[in-house]
């Protein structure tokens, strides 16, 4: 459910024209929802209503100024994967206390700053990572908090690009590997264990998966406390998954329950770092027909956004919805929607029935997660604005670029070297 509906034969986010926005800030234009993010952030809150809980949005799937201001006001916590989302969080008035640090590839100088602020756990990925943040929080005077990042070796069922969880992936550490870190972290001066940690993979449709992982993370917790390394909590990742087309993930309800049951009496407080389901279908990109080129093989209809703006339908061959923000009568033709960009993979959808004529604006729905943040200057393409609207009003918030704040970033060799 979003808020994201046709008013007078014209797509509106909530009270406000889509039509209206792309006229005042051009397109291609981002444009969130308030009232679907807060929503869905509160239907992970609820659903773990009852039990100690806290609800970590992963920032990495949209991480917006505003959207990170909804979240914080609403006292959500953050999942970040590097100190520019940390710096974001607390531009944003977020809570340090309530932020989690996952990746792979922390760096020193990202350590620091996270002990400085006092962030809520490390999400440890490897030996060496955890033996690298005791000597930062040792020369700090600071106690670092941490869990390891288990990878449960279970089948997300996924897009390989997005399953985390198996033993080919970069992320996590095995079981048996997690076991002996943990026992290296017990002996460590500046590190205090506090959790568990375990994300299989994003975009994930079925329950199966997520209970299987929590099954291996709860023998692993268990054999911890039985070694006198007890753990205050258990971080189960994000990953569940939105309907793009016509998937039919759990509900953030049905996720909780099968979660909570299968966690039984223990009364571990649960971490969940969900991005996708509250920020993807919180958000559309819109663009705008700019030609209609009509092949003896196939229709193109050539819009002002592309992959550069967009970029899951070419990485992935994700399927989004488009559809017209003022949808005509008749048939229309079926068209590959593409981009300027000089890609045969520059496409946002393949296949559409649409009737059109140049000039007409599209929304591509479900594109507040994994949209903005993913986008690139390729083809020196400025990146697009993004808006907020919070009932029949509109933020600004991000400002398309120009050109000249693009060539500002860069220089020519000095003249001498010429
Ligand atoms: C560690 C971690 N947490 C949370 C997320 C958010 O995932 P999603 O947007 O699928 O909820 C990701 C992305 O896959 C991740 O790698
Ligand atoms: N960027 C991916 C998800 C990555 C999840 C982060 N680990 C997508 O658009 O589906």
């Amino acid at each position: 459910m979003d808020h994201f509906n046709l008013e007078d034969g014209v797509l509106h986010a909530e009270g406000v024209s889509l039509e209206a926005l792309a006229a005042e800030h051009g397109t291609p234009l981002y444009v969130y929802s308030r009232a679907t993010l807060e929503r869905h952030w509160r239907a992970f809150d609820e659903a773990l209503a009852g039990h100690p809980h806290l609800v970590c949005y992963a920032v990495k799937a949209n991480a917006s100024l505003a959207v990170l201001d909804v979240l914080a006001r609403l006292g959500s916590g953050f999942d970040i994967v590097s100190v520019g989302e940390l710096e974001r969080v607390l531009r944003a008035g977020g809570d340090p206390g309530r932020v989690v640090f996952s990746g792979v590839g922390k760096q020193p100088h990202e350590m620091r700053r996270a002990l400085e602020v006092g962030i809520r756990c490390f999400n440890v990925e490897s030996a060496p990572e955890l033996q690298r943040l005791n000597a930062e929080a040792a020369a700090l005077g600071r106690i670092a908090p941490v869990s390891v990042r288990v990878n449960p070796d279970v089948d997300a069922r996924t897009h390989p690009y997005i399953s985390t969880g198996l033993k080919e992936n970069k992320f996590g550490v095995d079981v048996d590997t997690a076991l002996a870190l943990y026992r290296q972290a017990a002996g460590l001066s500046h590190v205090r264990v506090t959790g568990l940690d375990c994300h299989i993979g994003s975009q994930l449709t079925q329950l199966e998966p997520f209970t299987a992982a929590l099954e291996r993370i709860l023998a692993l917790a268990h054999t911890l406390e039985t070694e006198g390394i007890p753990l205050q909590h258990l971080d189960l990742g994000g990953g569940l998954g939105i309907r793009y087309r016509d998937e039919n993930p759990p509900s953030p309800r049905d996720y909780a329950r099968a979660l909570l049951q299968a966690l039984g009496d223990s009364r571990y407080e649960i971490l969940m770092e969900p991005g996708r389901a509250i920020a993807g279908n919180a958000g559309v990109l819109l663009t705008r027909v700019n030609y209609l080129k009509h092949g003896g093989h196939k229709d193109f209809a050539i819009v002002d956004g592309a992959m550069n703006d967009l970029l899951r339908p070419a990485l992935y061959q994700a399927w989004m919805e488009i559809v017209p923000v003022r949808p005509r009568a008749g048939a229309g033709r079926v068209y590959d929607v593409v981009g300027p960009v000089c890609e045969t993979g520059d496409f946002l959808g393949k296949d559409r029935a649409l009737a059109l004529e140049p000039g007409d604006l599209l929304a591509v729905r479900s594109a507040g997660a994994y949209g903005y943040v993913m986008s690139s200057n390729y083809n020196t393409r400025p990146r697009a604005a993004e808006v907020m609207v919070d009932g029949d009003r509109a933020h600004r918030v991000t400002r398309r670029e120009t050109l000249e704040e693009l060539m500002a970033r860069e220089s020519l060799l000095p003249a001498d070297e010429r």
